[in-house]
C-alpha cells in the first residue's frame, strides 16, 4: 500500500518509547493524567486507536492494564511484532508487554463486547497545512491508514460504553469535534491537547 512500509517499525526498547519511559515524568504527564491515573489508582484503560502503540506502552509502563483495538492489517501485524521483541527482551519490558493485549478489528464494533473503564481515542485527523512539523513516523502511518474519517461515530460508541470516562487526543489548536457532547474538561498540551469526557460525573 506505501513504499515506506518497510521502514516503519513499532519499538519498544529503544528510541524515543524508551528514551520516554526513563525521563518522561511518570503519571505527572499530561496522557496519564488525562485517563485518570492519580496516586494510589491505576485506571484500566481501553486504547481503541492504537497505531504505533506508543500511548499504549506509557499507560502500561506506568503499571496499567490497556486492551488495544487496531484495525488496520498493516499496523496490527507491526505492533503485533514490536510487542514480541519487546517481549524477548524480559525483564522490565515483558511485564509491560504482559499488562498489553492487541485485539484486531474496528473498535466501533469492538468497544460495545469490552469492559471498558477509560477510554483513549487517538484518531488520524487531516494533514495541517505546516505539514513539515509533523512527524515522519506519523506521516508514515497516515500512509498506511488514510484519515479516520469515522472518528465522530468511534466517539459515540465510545461515550456510550465507556464507564468512567473517554479521552480524546486531538491537536492543541483544532476546534472541538463536533457532533459530540462538550467535554468537561481539557488538558491542554504544546501541540496536543485531551479532550476529557467523564461518565456520570458525581
Ligand atoms: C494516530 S494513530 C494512533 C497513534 C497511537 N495513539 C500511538 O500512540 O501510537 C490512529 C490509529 O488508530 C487506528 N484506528 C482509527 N480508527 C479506528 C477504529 N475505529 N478501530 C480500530 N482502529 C482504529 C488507525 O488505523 C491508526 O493506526
Amino acid at each position: 500500500m506505501t513504499q515506506n512500509i518497510g521502514e516503519l517499525q513499532v519499538d519498544f526498547v529503544s528510541g524515543a518509547v524508551a528514551h520516554r519511559l526513563r525521563f518522561g515524568g511518570g503519571r505527572k504527564q499530561d496522557l496519564p493524567k488525562a485517563m485518570g491515573f492519580r496516586s494510589g489508582i491505576t485506571p484500566t484503560i481501553v486504547d481503541a486507536t492504537a497505531g504505533l502503540g506508543r500511548d499504549s506502552f506509557l499507560l502500561a509502563s506506568l503499571g496499567a492494564h490497556v486492551t488495544m483495538i487496531e484495525r488496520s492489517q498493516e499496523m496490527h501485524a507491526l505492533l503485533a511484532q514490536g510487542m514480541e521483541r519487546a517481549l524477548n527482551e524480559g525483564g522490565e519490558f515483558r511485564d509491560i508487554i504482559g499488562r498489553m493485549t492487541l485485539i484486531k478489528g474496528d473498535a466501533k464494533q469492538v468497544l460495545p463486547e469490552l469492559k471498558c473503564e477509560s477510554i483513549l481515542i487517538d484518531p488520524m485527523h487531516p494533514p495541517r497545512k505546516n505539514s513539515a512539523l509533523v512527524k515522519r513516523e506519523l506521516r508514515q502511518v497516515r500512509e498506511i491508514v488514510g484519515t479516520d474519517d469515522d472518528a465522530v461515530e468511534l466517539m459515540q460508541v465510545a461515550l456510550k460504553h465507556a464507564q468512567k470516562r473517554v479521552v480524546l487526543k486531538w491537536p492543541a489548536k483544532a476546534d472541538p469535534m463536533n457532533g459530540i457532547r462538550k467535554y468537561s474538561h481539557q488538558i491542554l498540551g504544546k501541540s496536543t491537547r485531551y479532550d476529557v469526557f467523564m461518565i456520570n460525573p458525581s
